[in-house]
C-alpha cells in the first residue's frame, strides 16, 4: 500500500475494552510480540459508559433501599439520597472519563498501543487510521482478535437525530437528574437504570412492548423488581411502545406518543432496546464477511467462516454472553489457544480444557442490580421447558432464613435451584433479594464443578448467612423426593 507504514507484530487486537485487554496480556505473557488498537479509550464501554459508572449509581441506591428494614435506620432511609455525591462518586469510578491509568497498566505488561480505526484488510492485515488521519498497515505472524464490543442499537423511530436520545451512554454518564425520563426496553439496562434514576429524583416512565420485565431470567424474579420499581414510583407501561417521539425546539421536553394513542412528556427519553455489534466499519467484506454481521465462533474463539486459524472474535462481538466477565473468561482461553497454536503445542480440546470455552454454554453467571438484586447461573425453568431439558425444580423463600431476616426486617427474596434428576447436579439456580449478588459464585461452582446433591449436602452454610438458604433448597428437595 504506498504512502502508508508497515508494522509486523505477533499478534493484533482491534479494540482495548477488558476483553482486548485480556487477549492482549494473555498473548504478551506467552512471548508474542501483541499490539492493540484502540478507536477511543482503553478500557472500553465496560469502564466509562457501562458496568462501572452504572454500577456505581446503583450501588447507593440498593443500600438506601435496605435502610428501611434496619432497625435504627429508618430516619436515614427516609431522607433523599444526595444525587451530587452519587454523580461525583459515579464521576470517579469512571475515572472521570480519562483512560490514562489503563495506557499505564499496558505499558507495564508491555504490550504496544496504536490508537486509531482498526479494519481488517485481509487475511493477516489490519490497517489503523489515526487520529491525524494517517494510515498505519498492520501483519501479523500469527493472529487478529477482533475486540470490538457492541454499541446501542436503535429501533427505527423517525427523526432519530433531531429528537437526540440518550443510549446507555447518556444513561451512566448524565451530569445532571433530568426531572422527567422515560426508557424504553425491559431488558437489563431498561430496569437498572429506571431503578437508579427514580432513586436519584427522576419521575420514571418505563415502556415495555413485552408483558413483564426482564424476558430472559425467572418469573418470579422480574415480579419482584417490577413490584418494588411500581412501589418507589416508576410509572411502567406493559404491551405499550412508542408509535413517534419529537423533541420541542422551544422548550426541549420530549413528546412521546405510545402506541395506544396516549402521551406521555419528558425531558429525556433513553433507548435501552438491546446491542448491535460493532462490525459495520471493520473491514469486514476483505475477509468475506458481512459488515454489521456478528462474528459467529467455535469454542476456541476462532470465527467460523474464515479458513487459516489466524481470526478470533473474542467478548460482545461474538454474541455468545454478553458480560465484562464472560469474554474475559474468553479473553483467556482466546489468549491461551493463540499461544498454543503459535507455538506449534497441542491443544486439548475437550470440554472444560483451558483452551475450550465450555462455561459459555452452562454456566454464565448474571447478577442484574436493581431493587432487589437477581442473581442467575446456568438454566432458567423457561429455557428448561424450550430445550426439552428435564429437571427438578426447587423453590424456597429467602426471607424464611436467619441470615435474611437478620440482614433486613421485613426480607423479601426467593431461590430457585434446577436439578437434573438423572446426574444429580445442579444446572440452574436464580436468587432474587437484597445482597444475593456474592451467594452467586457458590452456585457457579456448584454447576461448573458437576457437583453432586449428595456432596452438596457437606458444604454447610455458615449460621446466621443468607448463604443458608442452599441448605433449605437440599432439605426441601429431599423431603420432595
Ligand atoms: C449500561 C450497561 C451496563 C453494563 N453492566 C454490566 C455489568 O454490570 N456487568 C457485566 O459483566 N457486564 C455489563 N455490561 C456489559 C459489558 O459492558 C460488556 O459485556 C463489555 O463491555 C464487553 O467488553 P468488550 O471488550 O467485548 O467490548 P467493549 O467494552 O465494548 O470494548 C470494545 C472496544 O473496542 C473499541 N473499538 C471498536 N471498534 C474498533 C475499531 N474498529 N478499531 C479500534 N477500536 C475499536 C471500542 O472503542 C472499545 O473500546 C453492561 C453493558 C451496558 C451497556
Ligand atoms: N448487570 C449486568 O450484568 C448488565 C447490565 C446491563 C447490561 N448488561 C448486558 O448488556 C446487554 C444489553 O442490555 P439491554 O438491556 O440493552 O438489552 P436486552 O436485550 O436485555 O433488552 C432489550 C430490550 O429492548 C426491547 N426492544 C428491542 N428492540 C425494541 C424496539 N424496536 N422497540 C421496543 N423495544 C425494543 C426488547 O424487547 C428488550 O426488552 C444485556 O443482555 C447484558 O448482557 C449486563
Amino acid at each position: 500500500m504506498p504512502g502508508t507504514t508497515t508494522r509486523t507484530f505477533d499478534v493484533i487486537v482491534i479494540g482495548a475494552g477488558p476483553v482486548g485487554e485480556n487477549v492482549a496480556d494473555r498473548t504478551t505473557a506467552a512471548g508474542l510480540d501483541t499490539v492493540i488498537v484502540e478507536a477511543e479509550r482503553v478500557g472500553g464501554e465496560c469502564s466509562y459508559w457501562a458496568c462501572d459508572p452504572s454500577k456505581a449509581l446503583l450501588r447507593p441506591v440498593l443500600l438506601h433501599s435496605e435502610l428501611r428494614g434496619t432497625p435504627g435506620l429508618e430516619s436515614a432511609a427516609n431522607q433523599t439520597l444526595d444525587a451530587a455525591a452519587v454523580l461525583r462518586h459515579r464521576n470517579t469510578m469512571a475515572s472521570e472519563w480519562d483512560d490514562a491509568g489503563q495506557v499505564e497498566w499496558l505499558n507495564k505488561a508491555g504490550i504496544s498501543l496504536i490508537r486509531g480505526h482498526g479494519r481488517l484488510a485481509g487475511p493477516k492485515e489490519v490497517t489503523v487510521t489515526t487520529p491525524e488521519g494517517d494510515v498505519l498497515l498492520l501483519t501479523a505472524r500469527h493472529a487478529v482478535a477482533v475486540c470490538t464490543g457492541t454499541t446501542a442499537a436503535l429501533p427505527p423511530l423517525p427523526g432519530l437525530e433531531e429528537l437526540r436520545p440518550w443510549t446507555s451512554r447518556e444513561a451512566t454518564s448524565a451530569k445532571e437528574v433530568p426531572a422527567r425520563l422515560a426508557i424504553l426496553g425491559a431488558g437489563v439496562v431498561a430496569t437498572e437504570m429506571a431503578t437508579a434514576w427514580q432513586a436519584l429524583g427522576s419521575q420514571v416512565t418505563l415502556i415495555a412492548r413485552e408483558p413483564g420485565l426482564l424476558p430472559r431470567v425467572e418469573q418470579f424474579a422480574a415480579d419482584l423488581v417490577t413490584e418494588r420499581l411500581r412501589e418507589s414510583g416508576v410509572d411502567i407501561r406493559f404491551d405499550s411502545g412508542i408509535a413517534g417521539a419529537v423533541r420541542s425546539p422551544d422548550s426541549g421536553d420530549v413528546h412521546i406518543t405510545l402506541v395506544d394513542g396516549s402521551e406521555v412528556v419528558v425531558d429525556e427519553l433513553l433507548l435501552a432496546t438491546g446491542r448491535a455489534p460493532r462490525t459495520d466499519d471493520l473491514g469486514m467484506e476483505t475477509v468475506g464477511l458481512r459488515a454489521g454481521d456478528w462474528l459467529a465462533v467455535d469454542d476456541l474463539f476462532t470465527v467460523e467462516e474464515v479458513d487459516g486459524e489466524w481470526l478470533y472474535a473474542v467478548g460482545d462481538v461474538n454474541r455468545r454472553a454478553l458480560f465484562t466477565h464472560q469474554g474475559k473468561y474468553q479473553a483467556r482461553i482466546a489468549g491461551a489457544v493463540i499461544a498454543a497454536r503459535a507455538h506449534r503445542r497441542p491443544l486439548d480440546i475437550r470440554r472444560w480444557s483451558r483452551f475450550v470455552g465450555t462455561a459459555d454454554r452452562v454456566a454464565v453467571p448474571q447478577v442484574v442490580f436493581t431493587d432487589p438484586e437477581i442473581a442467575a447461573v446456568g438454566l432458567t425453568t423457561a429455557e428448561a421447558e424450550r430445550t426439552g431439558q428435564v429437571v427438578d425444580v426447587v423453590d424456597y423463600e429467602i426471607g424464611q432464613v436467619a441470615g435474611a431476616a437478620l440482614h433486613t426486617v421485613g426480607y423479601r427474596g426467593h431461590a430457585r435451584l434446577l436439578i437434573d434428576p438423572r446426574r444429580r447436579t445442579v444446572v440452574g439456580a436464580t436468587f432474587a433479594g437484597a445482597g444475593v449478588a456474592e451467594l452467586l459464585h457458590s452456585a457457579t461452582i456448584a454447576i461448573t464443578g458437576e457437583m453432586p446433591v449428595e456432596r452438596l449436602w457437606h458444604a454447610v452454610p455458615a449460621f446466621p448467612t443468607i448463604s443458608e438458604v442452599w441448605l433449605r433448597l437440599l432439605e426441601t428437595y429431599r423431603d420432595a423426593i
